[in-house]
């Protein structure tokens, strides 16, 4: 099948690209390289550009009219330049995501997959969450995300539209040849962070948050390798009409996690076991607008896509870490 990846020059766009190809695939990519960088793309067929003009996604499909879905990931995704940029964060997000859409539509390419976030759950107890849960977006880049999900679930009840909605969990870990993985120089994440500490790029690692209600008080994430978050990828286009006939709906929301709950000790200590030494830890109070967190219950991935995730924390953190020793050799920066 041929598929078109917006933001495949991303983190997981182009590692998602590299699971389509390995089942056989043809991943072509529009992304505008806003900050996705250009090796990631490698040999691809490439159209860099934007995803709101429609003259080229016309373009894109004339040459190929036999793209048969769409995985939209191309977006601005970082939280705290949300707070301070919302009207790009809601331009690019969602104003420009809907003139894709519409323009997908009317050239009869309904079938979209759509990258959401796990960051839209309500704080619950027992923190392992279902699709059904009650959502509470903490900030403009989640809210771009909630709107979203609203437009697509709106849109396909109404046109020929088709939506698969997938909220991610917490990606870590590198492409499993270490030709992509994660590349902001300015790190935000708590691996890339942990991994600087480690290296001794920076002095410390920080735990920000050591009062929350889990049981060691750390927050609690669900730390998914960036490789099987690629291939339930692979699954939702292969499954897109099989999976929308089994929800009986014409969109539907699956998270995508592993459904283990791990706080930020419990990631440490995997980090220091993997890394075969230890890190020096200090504690701070929370990130302002940080979330106590969730895991995922992943029944539903199970039960419509066939997936679940494979790769155990110890091998995203073993990923993560050869991929920082390879990381400036394939960037052209330390
Ligand atoms: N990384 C995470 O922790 C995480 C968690 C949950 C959801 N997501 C979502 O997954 C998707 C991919 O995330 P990522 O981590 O790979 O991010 P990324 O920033 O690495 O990739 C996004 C890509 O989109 C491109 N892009 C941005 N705006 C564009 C536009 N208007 N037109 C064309 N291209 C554009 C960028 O150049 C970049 O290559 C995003 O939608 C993100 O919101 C990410
Ligand atoms: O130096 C640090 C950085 C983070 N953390 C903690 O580590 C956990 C995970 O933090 P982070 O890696 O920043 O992930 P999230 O807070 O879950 O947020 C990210 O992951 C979400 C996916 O669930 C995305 O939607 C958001 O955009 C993205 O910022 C949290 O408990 C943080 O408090 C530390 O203890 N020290």
């Amino acid at each position: 099948m041929k598929v078109l990846v917006t933001g495949g020059a991303g983190y997981i766009g182009s590692t998602t690209a590299k699971a389509l190809e390995e089942s056989g695939h043809t991943p072509v990519i529009l992304d505008s390289l806003l900050t996705g960088p250009r090796s990631f793309v490698g040999d691809r067929i490439f159209y860099q550009g934007d995803i709101a003009d429609r003259a080229l996604v016309r373009r894109i499909v004339e040459e190929h009219p036999d793209i048969e879905a769409t995985i939209h990931m191309a977006a601005r995704i970082l939280v705290p330049e949300s707070v301070d940029l919302p009207y790009e964060y809601y331009r690019d997000n969602v104003a420009k995501s809907l003139e894709l859409f519409d323009e997908l539509v009317a050239l009869g390419k309904p079938r979209l997959l759509f990258s959401s976030t796990a960051s839209l759950y309500a704080p619950k107890d027992g923190f392992e969450v279902v699709e059904g849960d009650p959502l509470d977006p903490q900030s403009p880049y989640a809210r771009t995300k909630r709107m979203m999900e609203q437009a697509l679930e709106d849109m396909a009840a109404a046109s020929d539209l088709r939506a698969i909605i997938l909220r991610y969990f917490n990606p870590i870990g590198a492409d499993p040849d270490l030709d992509t993985g994660y590349y902001l120089r300015e790190v935000s994440h708590v691996l890339p962070i942990l991994t600087e500490a480690a290296l001794g790029v920076r002095e410390t690692f920080t735990i920000t948050g050591v009062d929350h209600p889990t049981r060691d008080g750390t927050g609690i994430r669900d730390y998914i390798h960036v490789w099987d978050l690629a291939r339930a990828h692979v699954r939702a286009v292969e499954k897109f009409d099989e999976v929308l006939a089994a929800a009986a709906s014409p969109s539907t929301i699956i998270n995508l996690g592993t459904g283990d709950g791990v706080t930020v000790r419990e990631l440490v200590a995997a980090f220091e076991r993997v890394f075969g030494r230890s890190v020096p830890v200090t504690e701070a109070p929370p990130r302002p607008g940080d979330a106590v967190g969730a895991f995922a219950n992943a029944d539903k991935a199970a039960a419509l896509l066939g997936w679940k995730a494979e790769l155990s924390i110890d091998d995203a953190i073993a990923s993560a870490l050869a991929w920082a020793e390879k990381r400036s050799q394939v960037l052209g920066y330390e």
